[in-house]
């Protein structure tokens, strides 16, 4: 039989404990002594018992039973109460809810042990609470019977039925019951007195009364620190604790079969069943479904059985042998309740003012918690951002290093050279490359190599330790008083400069030279210092060509063609010292090409009418580089003129023609206006043409050569997009002008206009018109727009062309009841320049448009005024299917006329798709930037698409151009209206 654990083996973790079981056996009564009644049980030991066999049973050993504690009848009530009882009862002070159940059947002396057990109980807590004044406690006492599974509250006479309901957090609560405080000990007995006779009983036949409900007296004590202890609040402490004297056991089986009797018998039945049931699944299986909700009794003591509450059995026995089946039944109950185990809670109760204080506490630590980590985030962040800012640091210094170590490479190589000897002159000290010009090497042969008093014009080194070291061991290359003087900043940060761009794009530093090379007229003669004009640069000067080289080195090449070598100290600080000359050097140059820029008076300022080109090579990196190199030179400019007015000297040339254009000047270059740039490059190829070298400084790629530089220019992407105004022009003249199907300009056209709306809202609209474009049959062919120079444009014809435009596009505008506020809007699109010719004549296609689509005699077709709408456009393609298929219907057979069809149908729906972009896109135009845009392009499609379509010669009307107009047969014969 189970039951081998021991009391101190009951709890199986910290708050998990078996329900504590004790056997109480009650001595024999003076009735059952008068039947000569046996005591069938021995009392082995205390926590053992056995049936006392009888002569045929003696072999039987199953009647042993071990609980937690056995009573025998010689044990008094007090005796049960402190060795098994006391411990659990008294777990309702500390806030621990306890039961105390006594089972057994019916005169075995379960309300005899169970009063003396409360009284006991309820006058130690008492004691207890007047012993510990720190706390407070209250001590409240109710009392309930459940009879035919009634709950009625024993304290009420004659009281109504109770409600059990449902309570989230206290689980079943009974409603209305009655709650007396105990303030005396002698309260209690007053209380049980009441108790016991409110309880449903009957009258036994030995003029005994025997219970018949299962009697519940529950004891709350409410605990809370004592407001005079001066005790820290920690909350208050409630618990009950619930004495349950059930009705007897054999009871239902013992019913009478009838009547009253049966109907209490059976809720008996049904609660003692459920008791039954509910411990019997909690002893096998705690996790599975335990039907407290059976009965009123499992209900209300759902908490005792299994829950949050410390639980003792007491079952007892009636020790005679006549009843011994009953004892075996008990017996079996307490065994399987002993196998129950609860988890009693501490029940801590917050009030108001202890739940703020605990509220403030946990506000507090977990702002604590939060400064932590905020503390320890930025930390963090901090830590990363150095680490971020380290390996930039190891980066760019492993940069710098690179760059250094090649620099110092190339300038071991002893090819580089410091000319001039003029102190406080300045040279153009500057690399080389070994693609140098062969007409750079005829210039610079007669440089000052020849004749050492006799400096190389314009070559100036302002280091002067660097031209003691040459004068030692090279001829010295004097500068004379015609020299051009530069004026910069001895404390720029050249060499960090040049060591950043050098890590940008050290690859292209290393492989294509960046230079500039300052021709100069050859001419055999002295220098002017005065000024360099263009009249100066035809009277033939001497020869000069500096070339300024970011690259692999640094010579200047004499008359003989020998290099000539100087700052050959090779240490770290010379090299260091002799970039930082070149910088400086280079920061002059550009200063004083900005300065010529700057100043029309200036005689720098013929770096303005000199030819240049650019390296498409060089592009990216001076595209990466200029605007930080213009702020640094910039700066260092401005020092050098505030920190040193006494080198403010105006730069002396010898006739020379210096057209310095520095990497860092191409931004303002490219501002300079495109018609400026036109005559300049003019005036420059003429002077090409007549002398035989002219100087010019232009950036150069060593790779090409010079005629191709020259061709480059014109057709490179930053020269075209400098002239894309003046070409578009050309375009749509000789598109609007020629009857041909030049749609490759179109094409282009397109192209150009995605490339200049990419950042845009109508990006998406040009790539779709490239789509439309090459889905409309147009290729690639020759850009014939692109061949066609400004200079054809007969500007003489300009204003009457404009004057005629004027007229037809009015008269137009009435035709079409073109709406007040959009002609004012397109009157908005012109600027007064030559490119509004080009929407003069985009407005007047669009009208003869919409008047041949949409205007026929005296009946206006479209919908919306003058606006082409996809919807009328779509009106007007039904229309013309109809009319072609009336013609083709006659001609064709049905075979080639759905061929017919179906070729017309896409082309149709190509146009008609096309014109719906480009109503969109004029539509979704929201600045005048857009319009004009949007006009050039509608110009386009008009144009082109018509003369695609031969098959629309004989329409009615055309969808894409006034071919068919009565009054505009053409451009041509508009134009021939004009005056
Ligand atoms: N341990 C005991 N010592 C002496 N007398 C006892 C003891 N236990 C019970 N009695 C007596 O036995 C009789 C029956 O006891 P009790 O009424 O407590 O039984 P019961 O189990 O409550 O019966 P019922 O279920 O019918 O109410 C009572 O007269 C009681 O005084």
């Amino acid at each position: 039989m189970a039951g081998e654990d021991s009391g101190d083996m009951r709890r199986s973790n910290a708050n998990e404990e078996r329900i504590f079981v004790a056997i109480r056996i009650r001595p024999l009564n003076k009735n059952e002594i008068a039947r000569q009644e046996l005591s069938a049980w021995n009392c082995i030991n205390g926590n053992t018992i056995r049936l006392k066999n009888s002569p045929a049973e003696r072999s039987s050993s199953t009647d042993t039973y071990t609980f937690d504690k056995v009573f025998g009848d010689d044990c008094s009530t007090q005796k049960v109460y402190e060795e098994g009882i006391k411990e659990i009862a008294l777990s309702i002070v500390s806030g621990i809810n306890s039961s105390i159940f006594a089972y057994g059947q019916t005169s075995s002396g379960k309300t005899y042990t169970m009063t003396g057990i409360t009284e006991y109980a309820v006058r130690d807590i008492y004691d207890y609470t007047k012993m510990h004044t720190e706390r407070d406690f209250v001590l409240k006492f109710s009392a309930m019977e459940i009879y035919n599974e009634a709950v009625r509250d024993l304290l009420v006479v004659d009281g109504a039925p109770l409600r059990l309901l449902d309570d989230p957090e206290k689980g079943t609560i009974i409603e209305k019951l009655t709650e007396e405080t105990l303030t005396e000990w002698s309260d209690l007995q007053k209380l049980l007195s009441i108790c016991a006779a409110e309880r449903t009983t009957e009258e036994t036949s030995m003029n005994e009364s025997s219970s018949r409900s299962h009697q519940i007296i529950r004891l709350t004590v409410e605990s809370s620190p004592s407001l005079y202890a001066g005790a820290e609040s920690s909350g208050s402490l409630v618990a009950s604790m619930n004495f349950v004297d059930l009705a007897g056991s054999e009871r239902a089986s013992q019913a009478l079969t009838a009547g009253a009797r049966l109907r209490e018998g059976s809720h008996i039945n049904r609660s003692l069943l459920a008791l039954g049931t509910v411990i019997r699944k909690l002893s096998k299986e705690r996790n599975g479904h335990i039907p407290y909700r059976e009965s009123k009794l499992t209900r209300i003591l759902h908490n005792s059985l299994g829950g949050n509450a410390r639980t003792a059995i007491i079952c007892t026995l009636n020790p005679a042998r006549s009843h011994v089946d009953q004892s075996r039944n008990t017996l079996l109950f307490a065994g399987c309740a002993k196998q129950v185990a609860t988890n009693a809670q501490v029940n801590v109760v917050m009030t108001d003012k202890v739940l703020v204080q605990q509220l403030q506490k946990e506000l507090a630590r977990m702002e604590n918690e939060f400064r932590n980590f905020v503390a320890n985030t930025v930390l963090l962040e901090r830590e990363l951002l150095i680490k971020q800012m380290d390996e930039e640091i190891k980066e760019l210094t492993r940069q710098r290093d690179i760059f250094q170590s090649r620099v110092e490479t190339l300038l071991q190589s002893g090819k580089h050279q410091f000319l001039g000897n003029d102190k406080g002159s300045n040279l153009i000290s500057l690399g080389v490359s070994n693609n140098l010009h062969p007409a750079h090497q005829d210039l610079n042969s007669g440089g000052s190599s020849e004749n050492p008093d006799r400096p190389i014009s314009g070559v100036v080194l302002n280091n002067e330790d660097h031209v003691r070291q040459r004068e030692n061991h090279e001829p010295k290359v004097h500068l004379d008083n015609n020299t051009p003087k530069f004026v910069g900043s001895d404390s720029d940060p050249g060499w960090d400069v040049i060591a950043g761009r050098a890590s940008a794009k050290s690859e292209d530093s290393c492989t294509e030279v960046h230079c500039i090379e300052i021709e100069e007229v050859k001419t055999g003669g002295q220098t002017d210092s005065s000024s360099i004009h263009s009249s100066e640069k035809r009277e033939g000067k001497s020869p000069m060509r500096l070339v300024l080289n970011g690259g692999a080195e640094s010579s200047i090449r004499r008359k003989d063609g020998k290099l000539n070598h100087v700052a050959e100290d090779d240490s770290p600080d010379a090299l260091k010292q002799n970039i930082q000359e070149h910088q400086r050097t280079i920061n002059r140059l550009v200063g004083l090409s900005e300065k010529s820029n700057r100043s029309s008076e200036s005689p720098l300022a013929i770096s303005r009418s000199v030819p240049f080109s650019r390296s498409q090579s060089c592009r990216p990196a001076l595209a990466a580089t200029s605007s930080q190199c213009n702020k640094v030179d910039r700066e260092s400019i401005s020092r050098a003129q505030v920190n040193e007015p006494e080198r403010k000297v105006p730069p002396q040339f010898d006739n020379l023609e210096l057209k310095t254009v520095s990497p860092f000047q191409f931004n303002e270059l490219d501002r300079k206006s495109d018609h400026t740039l036109e005559q300049e490059t003019d005036a420059s190829a003429a002077r090409v043409d007549k002398e035989s070298s002219t100087t010019s400084v232009r950036f150069k790629d060593h790779r090409l050569s010079e005629p191709k530089l020259r061709t480059k220019k014109r057709k490179s992407p930053g020269n075209h997009f400098r002239t894309r105004e003046l070409d578009t022009i050309s375009e749509v003249e000789s598109v609007m002008d020629s009857d041909t199907e030049d749609t490759a300009s179109v094409l282009n056209f397109v192209v150009e206009m995605k490339t200049r709306s990419k950042e845009t809202p109508l990006k998406k609209d040009f790539d779709n018109l490239m789509v439309m474009a090459k889905a409309s049959g147009f290729t690639d062919r020759t850009d014939r727009a692109k061949s066609i120079n400004f200079r054809e444009m007969p500007n003489s014809m300009l204003p009457y062309k404009f004057e005629g435009l004027q007229r037809y596009i009015i008269e137009l505008w009435h035709t079409c009841h073109v709406p007040l506020v959009d002609r004012s809007h397109f009157l908005l699109l012109l600027k007064g320049e030559l490119t509004d010719y080009v929407y003069l004549k985009a407005e007047l296609r669009r009208l003869s448009f919409v008047k041949d689509a949409f205007y026929s005699g005296n009946k206006f077709l479209g919908e919306e005024g003058w606006n082409i709408s996809p919807d009328s456009s779509l009106k007007a393609i039904n229309q013309e299917r109809k009319m072609l298929s009336k013609q083709v219907h006659k001609k064709f057979t049905s075979k080639e006329r759905e061929e017919l069809y179906q070729k017309w149908r896409i082309d149709v729906k190509t146009k008609h798709r096309s014109i719906q972009l480009a109503w969109r896109v004029w539509n979704n135009t929201e600045d005048l930037y857009h319009v004009r845009e949007s006009a050039m392009l509608v110009a386009k499609l008009v144009g082109p698409i018509q003369s695609d379509e031969p098959t629309k010669k004989t329409s009615r009307f055309s969808f894409f151009g006034p071919r068919n107009s009565t009054k505009f047969q053409n451009w041509k014969d508009a134009r021939s209206v004009a005056p």
